[in-house]
């Protein structure tokens, strides 16, 4: 089941002389449960690209369709609500608010939308992440690699339907890294929980269950 879908997706910043076109023409789906990697060099359109799968932002042309709704049919008002409770973001910076402890963190966008908490299933995803000791820790507390963990609880949190991930390793060395996409991919598997990443680094890529590369504003492969 494809849960995910990029349409003929074209995003131009400036006009005239200056026109980008950072995106051109981008066709892609996602499958329930896959782990998708995008790679690509810097510049090439990746970050562009996930802004607009997570309606973040508008493309010029073209459309997103996560879920059954196509994204750009939705006002102001109803995407607010539908990244809230269909899409966790996992960015660089961890963005964990400094005087909550983590399993406030965790529970956050549950609160902000009046949600019920599942005590169970958070627990559940603490313990896969490794976290269980450090509910009561506040973030400045925690290494890099736990603040990561943290904001990868509070995306998996909603149960949303695509986790996007903007180079989530950025900010990690080179073994924490290996260690959070590891658990990344665990939580994947075990949820069937969908995944896109997008990262510059390939051996980060390697793990995921496809990678696609982008070049120029256009998917190669
Ligand atoms: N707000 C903007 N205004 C004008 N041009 C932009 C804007 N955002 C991105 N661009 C241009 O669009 C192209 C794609 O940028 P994008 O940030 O998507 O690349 P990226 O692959 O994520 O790069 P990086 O790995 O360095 O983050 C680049 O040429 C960039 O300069």
């Amino acid at each position: 089941m494809v849960i995910l879908q990029a349409k003929n997706l074209r995003k131009v910043y400036g006009s005239g002389e200056s026109e980008v076109a950072a995106l051109d023409g981008v066709n892609l789906s996602v499958e329930k449960g896959e782990f998708l990697a995008i790679v690509g060099t810097s510049g090439s359109g990746k970050s562009t690209l996930l802004n607009l799968l997570g309606g973040l932002d508008v493309p010029t042309s073209g459309s997103v369709v996560m879920d059954g709704k196509q994204l750009e049919l939705l006002s102001d008002d109803e995407l607010t609500i539908f990244r809230r409770r269909k899409i966790g973001f996992v960015f660089q910076q961890f963005n964990l608010i400094p005087m909550l402890n983590v399993w406030e963190n965790i529970i956050l966008p549950l609160k902000l939308d009046n949600k019920r908490v599942d005590k169970k299933y958070i627990r559940d995803i603490i313990d896969i992440l490794g976290l269980e000791k450090k509910c009561d820790s506040l973030p400045g507390q925690l290494s890099g690699g736990q603040q990561q963990r943290v904001s990868i609880a509070r995306a998996m949190a909603i149960k949303p339907s695509v986790i996007l991930a903007d180079e989530p390793t950025g900010n990690l060395d080179s073994r924490t890294s290996q260690d959070v996409l590891g658990i990344l991919k665990v939580t994947s598997e075990q949820y069937r929980q969908t995944m896109v990443m997008i990262t510059h680094n390939a051996e980060i890529a390697q793990m995921a269950d496809r990678i696609v590369r982008i070049e120029d504003g256009k998917i190669v492969m």
